[in-house]
């Protein structure tokens, strides 16, 4: 998918914590409606209601060819999914509640793997 990406000059302690978190996020029961590129053509609106599409499979990619330059621009990429989940999806739906536990289970994660560095 993404080939020709610039090297990332982030230590690898760093990128290690990322993959580490995004296979529990991938793992995670609440994980279905995250886990791939939402099919712009099958949904109507969402290619208009969201500007920046973000999902799992395409974070993994990234990490994989070594996009992120930082932590934080991983954690930005990660929060886009949460962030356009709410966007676009009531709360009381069943995606909208998947992604504010998912959302929790994040917030929880990383904070406790960052805090042991
Ligand atoms: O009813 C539907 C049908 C498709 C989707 C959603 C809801 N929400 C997702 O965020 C995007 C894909």
């Amino acid at each position: 998918l993404v080939s020709c990406a610039k090297r990332a000059k982030t230590p690898n302690s760093e990128l290690a914590v990322c993959r580490v978190l995004l296979a529990e996020l991938e793992a995670h029961q609440d994980a279905w409606p995250f886990l791939s590129p939402v099919k712009l053509k099958s949904v109507p609106g969402y290619r208009k209601v969201i500007k920046k599409p973000m999902d799992f499979f395409t974070i993994k990619e990234k990490l994989i060819n070594n996009m992120y330059l930082n932590q934080e621009n991983f954690i930005i990429d990660v929060n886009l999914v949460f962030d356009n989940c709410q966007k676009f999806n009531e709360d009381d739906s069943e995606i909208g509640q998947a992604g504010h536990r998912m959302k929790r289970f994040f917030d929880k994660r990383w904070t406790e793997l960052l805090r042991k560095q």
